[in-house]
């Protein structure tokens, strides 16, 4: 079974017991899946559909355009285009595919005053408006994202702000994502996802796939085994609760792992097709450097001890990455 789905408008124009029950829903289905689908968001149909079609526009330029914008890769959060990222094999988990590879390419995108790690943007020329509107798209998500920790914490019974004031300012990030046209056979194959079982580094993720379809969750009653995410309706903002939300939380509200794959559909007509191109715009929100990422006094107790050392954002990333910086 696919995620619930709620109504966000609960939240947004509701009484405050229509946003009291939006946020205790919110809470119970992130603690029974780490994954929820929003209806009602607020970002408009029109707005969801012009950034698919401004990703593909992208996506489509040449490899040389698309390189002159190229992350820089390292030891420092992602900016710019990327392409078959290999970050996979960094999962618990999936040490042992060595020649794992997540057959995807992306463009990541940082806060839009970022100086410390800059944004890399494709020339205006190339393509004209393009930044604009994706400048556009992270303010819009960012405000969504402020929504919805407002309503975890009312969910959650904390004090307001004791997670918006963790969050922000944030160093949040927009993902585009594109998924090549690939065959069946070969993404079957036992090496190749198009992306592999992971959970996000932030706070939460917000995304919002087209409808070729493919993201799966775990299914936390039956432990590696994945159900998939499907919507009749492709506007719907998928929240998936991510690492430092489970940090805060000391362990009660757990990231979501995810992976995609062949759409199960696809999967069972049982001929060698191509799969067609797949996009998806994820938000991840995610705290300023020196924001904690230690769990929430709240949350700590003699008989649930912090599972959690206290450290900051840029220590947890860190960690996560793997690397020093
Ligand atoms: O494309 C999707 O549906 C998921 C993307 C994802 O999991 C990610 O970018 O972290
Ligand atoms: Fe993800």
């Amino acid at each position: 079974m696919s995620p619930t789905t709620l109504d966000a408008s609960r939240f947004i124009d509701g009484s405050v017991a229509d946003r009291i029950d939006f946020a205790r829903d919110l809470v119970s289905c992130l603690d029974k899946d780490g994954f929820v689908k929003l209806r009602n968001h607020g970002i408009p149909r029109q707005v969801i559909k012009e950034m698919f079609s401004w990703a593909k526009r992208f996506f489509d330029l040449s490899m040389e355009a698309k390189m002159s914008c190229a992350n820089a890769g390292g030891p420092r959060p992602a900016r710019g285009f990327s392409s078959h990222e290999k970050s996979a094999k960094l999962e618990p988990g999936n040490e042992g595919l060595l020649d794992a590879v997540d057959e995807l390419e992306s463009l990541n995108i940082g806060p839009i005053h970022d100086t410390k790690y800059p944004n890399q943007w494709i020339a205006e020329e190339v393509l004209p408006s393009f930044r604009h509107h994706v400048e556009n798209y992270y303010t819009a998500l960012q405000k969504t994202a402020n929504i919805v920790i407002e309503a975890i914490e009312l969910g959650l019974d904390l004090p307001a702000g004791s997670m918006l004031s963790r969050a922000f300012p944030d160093r949040s990030e927009v993902r585009l994502n594109h998924y090549p046209s690939i065959s069946k056979r070969q993404l079957c194959n036992k090496n190749i996802r198009r992306i592999w079982p992971h959970t996000d580094f932030g706070i939460l993720s917000l995304l919002i796939q087209d409808s070729e379809g493919g993201l799966e969750f775990e299914d936390r009653r039956s432990p590696g085994t994945f159900i998939p995410v499907t919507s009749k309706d492709s506007s719907d903002l998928i929240v998936n609760a991510a690492d430092i939300l489970q940090r805060w939380t000391n362990g009660v509200l757990k990231a979501g792992l995810h992976q995609v794959t062949v759409p199960r559909q696809v999967q069972i007509d049982g001929t060698d097709s191509m799969l067609p191109p797949r996009y998806s715009l994820a938000f991840f929100l995610r705290p300023g450097d020196e924001n904690s990422a230690g769990p929430i006094r709240d949350f700590v107790t003699e008989e649930r001890p912090a599972c959690y050392d206290e450290i900051s954002a840029l220590e947890h990333l860190r960690r996560r990455n793997g690397l020093v910086y």
